[in-house]
């Protein structure tokens, strides 16, 4: 038999278990199934230890955070929020509920398990299993917050009261950065919201489970998100890196260190064309869980709510001038989420499709 079809049929036997790679770690394995290896080329870049994402600290003066989050999202794309308004025991509920339902008992989880969500909601373990030439050592809870509301009952009820308050709190960090981003940018400060930038908003409640052999595969592979920006809160076990060019030209990854009560903010790729590269996508990946504690994250992503066919995007036309001509065409929200779906998660960055 060929490998694909080897390959197949052993992603399919595993996707039909509905139990994710929680049940394969349950179940008492010690080694990493072979659908799951990676080419370790994807883990060859050099780690550089002294290196740290930039933090923005929301309770100094306006004219200096507006300065911090511009310097950071054209530098490095990526940035931790401290002193932001969301209290630390909200954020460790949000975790604790998250890693309650991905320790239900498999039986009652797995009824949740479905790659078509309902009501908004699926369990699933890699998205793009089907897809992809590797799969990833993690399971999601997605749910489609917007701009359609979520079936609440659909919600799994171990978690359902937390998330619903949690896509509030990530909503209200999202509305006070987009607004310091666009005075960053000159813009008026509620001109992404007034483009529906708050309203799609969708949950990825990430589960890392140990990994017997972390060198063989990773916990997410190398990406961008498709999206304005995400808002990601991470427990302590840590593992997402960003990449990141040094001075010889070089990249190199830098650890997203979780920091006690921040939150992790990045630019992607519609943000990036937004702002006609002036702001940067930048890729990550987050290795596989070495520690013999599940990790837990909770991403939160923000796109155009308005996604009918007459409305277009691209480059914020404020930003154009005759020495920053548009380095991108405009597309529907529908063609551009289309394109994502349509490709494995670590292929090339999206945007390229809508360069000019
Ligand atoms: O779990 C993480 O730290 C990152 C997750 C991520 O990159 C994503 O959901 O796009
Ligand atoms: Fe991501």
């Amino acid at each position: 038999m060929s490998v694909s079809i080897d390959r197949a049929i052993a992603v399919k036997a595993f996707d039909e278990t509905k139990a994710g790679v929680k049940g394969l770690v349950d179940s008492g394995i010690t080694s990493v199934p072979f659908i799951f290896h990676h080419p370790t080329a994807n883990l060859s870049l050099p780690v550089a230890a002294h290196l740290s994402i930039p933090t923005v600290d929301l309770s100094l003066p306006r004219p200096i955070t507006i300065d911090r989050i511009r310097s950071a999202s054209r530098d490095w794309g990526f940035f931790q929020l401290i002193n932001h308004s969301i209290p630390i025991s909200t954020m460790q509920s949000t975790i604790s509920a998250v890693r309650a339902f991905h320790e239900l008992p498999t039986a009652v989880r797995s009824k949740h398990y479905t790659r078509s969500p309902v009501g908004g909601v699926a369990y699933l373990s890699n998205g793009d299993l089907f897809k992809s030439s590797a799969a990833s050592w993690r399971d999601t809870l997605q749910i489609s917050f917007g701009p359609t509301p979520p079936e609440l009952d659909d919600i799994p009820e171990v978690c359902r009261s937390e998330l619903v308050k949690w896509d509030e709190s990530a909503k209200e960090v999202a509305r006070e950065v987009m607004s310091l981003m666009c005075e960053g940018l000159g813009l008026g400060p509620r001109s992404l919201e007034e483009l529906s930038c708050l309203e799609g908003r969708g949950m990825s409640c990430h589960y890392y489970p140990p990994c017997p052999e972390p060198n063989l595969t990773v916990g997410a592979g190398n990406h961008t998100d498709p999206v304005i920006l995400t808002v990601l809160l991470q427990d302590e076990i840590g593992g997402l890196r960003a990449k990141r060019k040094v001075e010889d030209g070089h990249e190199v990854w830098v650890d997203v260190k979780p920091i006690p009560g921040a939150l992790v903010v990045n630019v992607g790729d519609l943000l990036q064309i937004f702002t006609n590269d002036e702001f940067k996508s930048v890729h990550h990946q987050v290795v596989a869980n070495s520690s013999d504690v599940a990790r837990v994250s909770v991403a939160c992503f923000f796109n155009p709510g308005r996604r009918e066919e007459s409305t277009t995007y691209g480059p914020l036309p404020e930003l154009l001038s005759s020495e920053n001509p548009p380095r991108y065409r405009n597309f529907t929200v529908n063609d551009f989420l289309g394109r994502f779906l349509s490709k494995e998660l670590n292929t090339k960055t999206l945007i390229e499709f809508f360069k000019l």
